[in-house]
């Protein structure tokens, strides 16, 4: 059995206890009553329900744990194979031992690193995977550097900014000192967007983001001729195009992009696709160059507010042909609110 799967019968079985226990009387549920007042059996189900569901949802929880570990780079310190001291490892990172020892221990307890034998060190699967696919390094550093420090400010800048309507007032502008958008602040920076990219195209290839959603929300295969063409309108380092491309025999891509981004599509690309697949340096705030049959957002609009959305969209207008369509894919939640993520579909 996975690891995974018995993680998620313990919850099972524990859930199937406490609501024994309530006997679908709702004043006797969990949420209504407190844990002094159950029998001890009920309490340790309870108890060992809510560390199952936390470990099931820790692996990206602790930030200051996980800047240590991508800022001093410990994946890769650590062999492979065996192990390694504290006190080798504290002298490769050059930080005092005993805070490093503590940061450690903390990323143990998320399922980071293990401590096989005492003062030793080595990997755990979810710390191998780090060293062993660097995107899901790339995806760590772009989830500390980038996202984590944004929604810390997020509240100042609703404070300061209520209407929240302007990509550069924004929690991400506070936290990092800069009047320019997000995007804007990337591109200018080559290494932190192409760290954003591989992080981009790791969380695309995960379950919920895998692309095969994409390729099953639309029949691809009825235009798969070569005079057809789609624009992938900030199409990032090209991931969506390369997918599709390979699914298909004859239909071209544009990927469209800002130009530094652009650029490490290019660089990127796979030699088999290079007659299908090409990139174009284009800003969608500004009138459209390319004349396609399909206009691709995918993972777009969600980025801006109203108004900008609408301009992204009137900018389409000089190069839209007759029976051009613009297909929009995001990651949408319904009108009604929702009490589990798990409910969400993706459209
Ligand atoms: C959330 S990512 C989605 C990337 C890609 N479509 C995907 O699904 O993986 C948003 C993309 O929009 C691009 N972008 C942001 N501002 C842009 C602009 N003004 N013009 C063109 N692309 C832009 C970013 O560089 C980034 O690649």
């Amino acid at each position: 059995m996975s690891p995974l799967v018995e993680l998620a019968e313990r919850i099972l079985a524990n859930a199937k206890t406490v609501d024994e226990y309530a006997k679908g009387d709702d004043s006797r549920s969990v949420e209504h009553e407190s844990a002094q007042q159950m029998p001890p059996e009920v309490i340790k189900s309870r108890l060992e329900l809510l560390d199952a569901s936390e470990e099931l949802r820790k692996k990206f929880t602790d930030i200051l744990a996980l800047r240590a570990i991508y800022t001093l780079k410990l994946p890769q310190q650590v062999p492979l194979e065996g192990t390694i001291t504290y006190e080798k490892l504290a002298e490769a990172v050059q930080v005092n031992e005993l805070i490093l020892r503590r940061f450690l221990r903390y990323a143990i307890a998320i399922s980071l690193f293990a401590e096989p034998e005492p003062n030793r060190i080595a990997h755990s699967d979810a710390s191998r995977h780090l060293v062993e696919v660097p995107a899901a390094f790339d995806a760590l550093g772009m989830s500390i550097e980038e996202v984590a420090p944004a929604s810390h400010k997020a509240i100042e800048a609703l404070k300061q900014y209520p209407h929240a309507t302007e990509p550069n007032e924004t929690g991400y502008n506070i936290a990092h000192g800069t009047d320019l958008p997000f995007y804007r602040a990337l591109a200018q920076q080559s290494e932190r967007a192409r760290r954003f990219g591989a992080g981009m195209r790791y969380f695309t290839d995960r379950d919920n983001y895998d692309l095969r959603h994409l390729v099953a929300a639309f029949p691809w295969h009825e235009s798969d001729r070569s005079d057809f063409t789609v624009v992938d309108v900030g199409g990032g380092q090209g991931g969506v195009s390369r997918k599709l491309a390979s699914v298909t025999e004859h239909m071209h891509f544009i990927v469209q992009d800002l130009e530094g981004t652009v650029k490490d599509g290019i660089d990127g690309l796979p030699e088999e696709l290079k007659g299908r697949v090409e990139f174009m340096g284009h800003d969608f705030f500004t009138p459209q160059k390319a004349t396609g049959d399909i206009y691709l957002f995918r993972w777009i609009f969600h980025n801006w507010s109203d108004k900008y959305c609408q301009d992204i969209l009137r900018n389409l207008i000089p190069a839209l042909k007759d029976g051009a369509r613009i297909l929009l894919y995001e990651d949408e939640r319904g009108d009604a609110p929702e009490t589990r993520l798990s409910r969400r579909d993706v459209k």
